[in-house]
């Protein structure tokens, strides 16, 4: 079985350095023409596969936006990740789950089990109940080649209250969610299953992100103000296992297939330029 992160850095390497966000907002179906309901919500998500899934290393779908139609939009939810990922693309779902430890192994039998309908390449999760508690998914992650990204600095302007604060070790708490998920992924290559969310917004961290050995989601770029510049200021130039993240700045190339293929393009090329 090949691991997540021979999967990711394979995806990387043929198809550059992109995850596009797949977030239908209601605001966008609107601006794509469509109705916000669960027609819009599958034409707008089937046409982010469309164009995208063939060609993008990796597609993130944000939860979410389907979960607020219910059942019929958990459906549209397990299509797009299928289809996604039968295209090529590394799907990871970004629903950030977290809880204790027991419910936490029913969110693994969710999202990493390839019996699950909504099984996907990777999923977000809170480390903040403890990044012990989200064991059992990365014990399901391991054992069937899929991933995990851990919140490490967020991308929201909120997020330091909680992931600046320093503990008795002298080391804040996203130094030690990095830490943690470091010697999760000692010892694999290309590397290990256990990634951290950096946000592209974030202040230039004062720890070392090198030791990981794990993959940085970068979610941020475009409409949140990142730019690839800040991707090369956070991470180095010539950083490795670093995945970009933009959803809005590539879905206002929608609603036509040609649009979003060329706004994914031009995001990839731009980062392409700063990273290994
Ligand atoms: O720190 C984080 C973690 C996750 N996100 C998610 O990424 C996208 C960003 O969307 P844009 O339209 O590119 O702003 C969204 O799904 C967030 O929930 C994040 O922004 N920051």
């Amino acid at each position: 079985m090949e691991t997540f992160g021979a999967r990711l850095r394979t995806a990387l390497d043929t198809r550059g350095p992109l995850c596009a966000g797949i977030d239908p907002h209601s605001s966008l179906l609107v601006e794509w023409g469509l109705d916000d309901d669960v027609a819009g919500l599958e034409r707008f998500s089937y046409t982010v596969v469309e164009a995208l899934a063939d060609r993008v290393a990796v597609l993130k779908p944000q939860s979410a936006f389907f979960e607020r139609f219910g059942s019929r939009g958990i459906a549209v939810l397990e299509r797009t990740v299928a289809d996604a990922r039968s295209a090529g693309a590394v799907v990871i779902m970004d629903a950030k789950r977290g809880d204790i430890g027991s419910t936490v192994a029913a969110y693994a039998d969710a999202y990493l089990d390839p019996a699950s309908p909504l099984f996907s390449d990777a999923l977000t999760a809170s480390p903040y109940l403890g990044f012990g508690s989200l064991e059992p998914l990365y014990a399901l992650a391991e054992k069937n080649g899929a991933g995990v990204f851990v919140l490490g600095l967020t991308s929201n302007p909120e997020g330091s209250q909680v992931q600046a604060a320093v503990g008795a070790s002298g080391r804040s708490v996203a130094e030690e969610i990095v830490t943690a998920a470091a010697g999760r992924n000692a010892g694999a290559a290309p590397m290990g299953p256990i990634g951290v969310v950096v946000g592209g917004t974030v202040a230039t961290p004062d720890f070392d992100l090198s030791r990981l050995n794990g993959a940085y989601l970068v979610p941020g770029i475009g409409a949140q103000g990142a730019t690839a510049a800040d991707v090369r200021r956070i991470f180095g130039a010539g950083a490795r296992n670093v995945v970009p993240s933009s959803s809005r700045e590539i879905l206002r190339g929608g609603p036509s297939v040609a649009g979003l293929r060329e706004a994914a393009a031009r995001t990839v090329e731009e980062l392409a330029a700063i990273l290994d």
